[in-house]
């Protein structure tokens, strides 16, 4: 290009003559003189092209047209750069612009911060036309449709039966297309592999997607996951834990023994209850359980019956071993509780032929240690007597692998904790499981096995637990601590010197049916009872301050309705079985929320109604906020003056005026 034809195309403001002397150009004179030139000969050489090829093809003259456009993009860009410079050597300008960025913010563009999460973005250029996927799989050739199958349980009208199969026709297919154009053949373990997978994908024409059947009416081996989910939601089944196996739906479907399932059927058990679905298999895999469960719900044969058929797999007791101690040891907090679990376990042992003993304070430690000395395959024991007898060495426990701590947390909270923690550290523990839960444990091998079972468990009991019992499976039926739907709850809210009027009216309504009076103190339970005894009424005592004997006459005169009405302490409080006990009455309220779910469970049992009520004082306010959050919970009434204390809005501990919070404070206009 000459110099005049460049001339001639000169932005205006700059002119050249080459006759006069030269001019001196500033830089962005310069700079735009330079760019000038540069579109000036872009623009030629694409005419040029343009004549050579005649005419533009319709994607050149798109590009071109896009390359135009973004030359005058840049070239208004140029501009405003240029004349905000120009603009900002302005003193006036530059002021102003100051006081621009100060109020309004800067207009300088932002760095633009590419985060590592769109650095690993994939943006694909290819085409759908592309996609060479289509050729290999016929997946890809044919997607799946929905088609209008609802109601036919397909979910959401995928029939996904089909796309299973075709599914693994297809990884078939190209595995084999794979294996010949490589010149191999398939091993034998790939080959049964890829027909397993084929199996499994026929078996869903059988069941699975299919909603039809109700797993009631299912067999074992066609039970499905979603069955199982819905088994465990119908009994209000959960677990915590690893490896669960599943629960057993029927007795006949447990792995009890022959003589256990026919001692089940001797005691008239139809159906296991929840607790006993879940926690049986669970304890006939030698796993660490913690159960919760309502009380009445049967927590005891969940424990019996499990222990039982672990005994069943050892030796007899012989002359040899019978000096070594018990194969299993049951620990209770009060002797009637654990008097109780003897005669369940006599119960269901009864085709065994084996032998209990039961070591509770109150009756002769001598007596008790030969007794054992003499062989047993159980000991059921109240956590103090029996570390006595362990330390006096009237007993050992060199073969006992089975430990269960019903009412763990009453024997914690009695104060028990280092007596339960001595019994436990005088077992053997060279067969305690292994720490890593992944490991599988060996199913012909002895472990220490560990229960705990209890209707509430404070966080105590699960330090103990967390100790002492490796990888626990905690099975809970419904909600922890919650009492069972089957007790009508009253409370009412009463003045101390009505209370004793109050009793007669209720225990006047019972006619036939029996009673359970619960009063904190021992000395106030005789008093009660005295009163109760002038004014007529067939009543009988249980505390902790009397002996042994006539602890077991009360009760006994109790269950054979001797007497209809027992007026007891804590002692009578839990795990104490009396069938059809109709009125459960707290005379006074206990000071913690457990124990008043665990004394009003003593009636609604098994299955059966019944009735708490209880009496309140505006000196118990300890429990007013746990008690009507109770109350609210099972859906009972909540005496207005109870719902409206100070005390029942706020939880003991909580510090009533502490200063709002950020969160707290509501901003007003
Ligand atoms: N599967 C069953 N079928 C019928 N009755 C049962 C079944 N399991 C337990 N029972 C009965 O239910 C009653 C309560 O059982 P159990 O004493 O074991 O309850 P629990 O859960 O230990 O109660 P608590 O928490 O008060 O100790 C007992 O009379 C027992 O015989």
């Amino acid at each position: 290009m000459t110099t005049s034809e460049r001339s001639m195309n000169r932005p205006v403001g700059i002119k050249l003559d080459p006759s006069k002397k030269p001019v001196y150009l500033t830089k962005s004179q310069r700079e735009q003189l330079a760019l000038h030139d540069e579109i000036a000969d872009q623009k030629r050489g694409h005419e040029h092209l343009q004549v050579k090829y005649n005419r533009p093809s319709s994607d050149n003259h798109c590009s071109e047209k896009n390359r135009k456009r973004e030359r005058d993009r840049n070239s208004d860009r140029d501009r405003e750069k240029e004349l905000n410079r120009v603009r900002l050597e302005n003193p006036a300008e530059k002021e102003l612009e100051a006081i621009h960025e100060q109020y309004l913010g800067s207009k300088k563009p932002k760095k633009r911060v590419i985060t590592s999460c769109a650095k690993l973005r994939s943006s694909f250029d290819w085409e759908n036309s592309e996609d060479t996927s289509r050729d290999v799989n016929l997946l890809y050739l044919n997607p799946h449709e929905a088609r209008p199958h609802f109601g036919r349980g397909f979910f959401g009208g995928i029939d996904r039966r089909e796309q299973k199969k075709l599914a693994i026709k297809n990884e078939r297919k190209i595995q084999e297309e794979i294996w010949k154009k490589g010149g191999v053949e398939a091993t034998a373990v790939e080959a049964a592999a890829l027909k397993k997978k084929e199996q499994i994908a026929d078996l869903y024409d059988t069941f699975d997607m299919r909603v039809d059947r109700h797993w009631t009416d299912k067999k074992l081996e066609e039970m499905t996951e979603r069955d199982w989910r819905i088994f465990r939601e119908d009994y209000n089944i959960s677990y915590k834990g690893s490896r669960i196996p599943r629960p057993m739906r029927n007795w006949a479907e447990s792995a009890l023994t022959t003589d256990l399932l026919k001692a089940v059927e001797r005691a008239g058990y139809r159906k296991p209850s929840p607790i006993q679905m879940a926690s049986i298999p669970l304890g006939l895999q030698q796993r660490d359980v913690i159960g919760v469960a309502e009380t009445g719900s049967g927590k005891t044969a969940a424990f019996v019956l499990p222990l039982l058929n672990y005994i069943t797999r050892l030796p007899p007791l012989s002359e040899e071993n019978e000096a070594e101690g018990p194969y299993a040891v049951v620990m209770a907090p009060t002797r009637e509780l654990a008097q109780q679990i003897e005669d369940e376990i006599v119960k269901f042992a009864h085709y065994l032929g084996i032998k209990v003993v039961s070591i509770v304070g109150g009756q002769s430690i001598e007596e008790q240690g030969f007794r054992i000395r003499q062989g047993c395959e159980v000991v059921i024991a109240t956590p103090g007597r029996l570390l006595d007898c362990l330390e006096r060495r009237y007993c050992v426990l060199n073969q006992c692998n089975y430990v269960v701590l019903d009412e763990a947390d009453r024997m914690i909270d009695m104060g028990f904790g280092p007596q339960v923690v001595g019994v436990l550290d005088a077992m053997p523990s060279s067969n305690m499981k292994p720490k890593n839960e992944d490991e599988k444990l060996d199913e012909n091998k002895i472990y220490r096995t560990t229960y705990m079972f209890s209707a509430t468990m404070p966080p105590a009991v699960e330090r103990l637990a967390r100790n002492y019992l490796r990888n626990p499976v905690v099975v809970t039926i419904g909600t922890a601590g919650k009492a069972t739907d089957l007790i009508t709850q009253h409370v009412f809210m009463v003045k101390e010197s009505e209370k004793m009027f109050k009793l007669q009216r209720f225990l006047d309504e019972l006619g036939d049916k029996t009673a359970i009076v619960f009063i904190n103190s021992r000395k106030r339970v005789d008093t009660v009872a005295k009163h109760l005894d002038k004014a007529g009424y067939r009543v009988t005592t249980l505390h902790g301050g009397k002996s042994q004997e006539q602890r077991e006459i009360s009760l006994e005169g109790f269950r054979t309705k001797k007497y209809n009405v027992l007026v007891a302490s804590d002692v009578a409080g839990r795990g104490i079985d009396i069938p059809d006990v109709a009125h459960v009455i707290n005379y006074d309220i206990p000071n913690k929320l457990e124990a008043y779910t665990h004394r009003i469970g003593r009636t609604g049992r098994a299955g059966k109604t019944g009735v708490a009520t209880t009496f309140l004082t505006l000196q118990d306010t300890e429990v007013f906020y746990d008690l009507k959050q109770m109350l609210i919970q099972s859906d009972s009434p909540v005496p207005p003056e109870l719902a409206r204390h100070e005390a029942s809005k706020l939880k003991p501990g909580s510090i009533p005026g502490r200063p709002p919070r950020r969160n707290d404070i509501v901003f007003t206009h």
